[in-house]
C-alpha cells in the first residue's frame, strides 16, 4: 500500500524539484503572461515569482527578441511540436550574468532552450513550457580547445625565430600556387634570397648579432608582402616568398625594392650598427618548370647567379642562359 495515498507528497516534491533544480523553468499561457518562474529564473534574474505571476514576458524583459521569439512560440502552439533554440543560433535569450568561477571568462550565460507545448485535459494546448540550459560551461570549454587549437596549428607552420611560414608550411603554400597555375594557367613568381657573407656577420658580431639580423631581414619580408602572397623562412638564412598572380618582370620591382630596403638600414647590436645585403633570385611560372621542385631549383640558380656576379643584386631566370658553373652550388 502507498504511503502517500492522495499524491500530496509526490506533488510537494515535485514542485520543490521544480524550484531547485538548476534549469530554467517558465510557463506562459496563450498571451505570454507568465504562469510559472522558478527558483533558478529567479536567482538569474533577480525577479521573484510572486512579483511576476501573470505579467506579460515581453513587457517585463523588453530586450527579449520579441518578433522572433513570438514566431518561435507561435509555431509550437499551432504545431503542437516542440521547438529548439540552440546558442549556435543565439547565444542566450535572456541576458543573465555568468557567475560561474571555472568559466568565469564569459560574461553572459550560453543558453539552450526548449520550448514545449502543453496540454490541458482536454489536449488543448493552452499554455508553453520553456525550458532553459545552462550551457556555458561547455561553450567556454569548447571555445578554449578551439582557441588551443588555432594556436596550436599557428605554431606549426611558424618559424619560431621569425614568425615567418617555417620551410614545410611555406612549401605547402607554394604547391598550392604551382597546382593553382597548373588548373588555371594563373601566373606567380617566386623569389628565394639570402643573406649575403651572413657567415661573417655570425663571426664578427656572434650568433646571437647573426640572429637579430636573420629578424630583421625576415620583418622587411614581411612587411613588403601582400596578404595573398607567401612569405617563408627555407633555411638558415635564406627566405622564399611567393607572389600570386605576378610575372617575373612585376617580381623584379618587389625584389629590387626589398634588396634596397634591406642595403639601407642597419640593426643596432650592443651599440654597433651592422649592416648587411641580400641577393635574390627569382622565377615566374611563365618559365614552365615541369613540378614546384623544379620551380624553386630555377629559382636557386638565378639567386646562385646573383651571388656569382658580387651579391647585393637580383637575378631573373632566364631559360636561355647556361648555368653550368653555378648548379654545382645551387644543388
Ligand atoms: N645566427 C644564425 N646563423 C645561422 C642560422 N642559420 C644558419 N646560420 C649561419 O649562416 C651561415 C651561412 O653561411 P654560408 O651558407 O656559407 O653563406 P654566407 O656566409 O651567407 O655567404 P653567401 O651566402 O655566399 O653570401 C652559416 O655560418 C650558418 O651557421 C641561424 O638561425 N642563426
Amino acid at each position: 500500500m502507498s504511503n502517500d495515498p492522495t499524491g500530496m507528497n509526490e506533488l510537494h516534491w515535485l514542485i520543490d524539484m521544480v524550484q531547485t533544480i538548476e534549469v530554467g523553468l517558465v510557463v506562459l499561457d496563450r498571451q505570454f503572461n507568465i504562469q510559472l518562474w522558478n527558483g533558478f529564473m529567479e536567482n538569474h534574474s533577480g525577479v521573484s515569482p510572486n512579483s511576476i505571476k501573470g505579467k506579460n514576458l515581453f513587457k517585463e524583459f523588453p530586450e527579449l527578441p520579441s518578433e522572433w521569439l513570438t514566431q518561435k512560440m507561435e509555431s509550437v502552439f499551432m504545431l503542437k511540436n516542440r521547438a529548439f533554440i540552440s546558442w549556435e543560433q543565439r547565444p542566450y535569450i535572456f541576458k543573465f550574468k555568468n557567475y560561474r568561477p571555472i568559466t568565469g571568462r564569459a560574461d553572459h550565460m550560453y543558453q539552450n532552450i526548449t520550448l514545449l507545448p502543453l496540454a490541458s485535459l482536454t489536449g488543448q494546448i493552452t499554455h508553453i513550457s520553456v525550458i532553459i540550459y545552462d550551457v556555458t560551461d561547455t561553450v567556454v570549454n569548447n571555445q578554449q580547445i578551439k582557441a588551443a587549437n588555432e594556436q596550436l596549428e599557428h605554431l606549426s607552420q611558424t618559424d619560431g625565430l621569425t614568425q615567418l611560414n617555417n620551410r614545410r608550411h611555406w612549401q605547402i603554400c607554394m604547391q598550392r600556387e604551382y597546382d593553382r597555375h597548373e588548373r588555371y594557367d594563373s601566373n606567380a613568381s617566386l623569389i628565394m634570397l639570402d643573406i649575403d657573407h651572413f657567415k661573417r656577420i655570425n663571426d664578427q658580431y656572434g650568433h646571437v648579432a647573426g640572429d637579430k639580423v636573420i629578424q630583421h631581414i625576415a620583418h622587411l619580408v614581411g612587411q613588403s608582402v601582400r596578404e595573398t602572397d607567401c612569405a617563408g623562412r627555407y633555411g638558415g638564412e635564406e627566405f622564399s616568398v611567393v607572389l600570386s598572380d605576378t610575372s617575373a618582370q612585376e617580381a623584379l620591382f618587389f625584389a629590387e625594392r626589398l634588396r634596397k630596403k634591406v642595403a639601407k638600414s642597419s640593426i643596432v647590436f650592443e651599440g654597433k650598427a651592422i649592416n648587411c645585403t641580400i641577393s635574390l633570385g627569382i622565377c615566374d611560372l611563365a618559365n614552365k618548370p615541369e613540378n614546384s621542385s623544379s620551380w624553386v631549383s630555377k629559382t636557386d640558380l638565378a639567386l646562385y647567379k646573383a651571388k656569382q656576379d658580387g651579391r647585393n643584386r637580383t637575378e631573373t631566370y632566364d631559360p636561355n642562359a647556361n648555368y653550368d658553373q653555378v648548379a654545382d652550388k645551387a644543388e
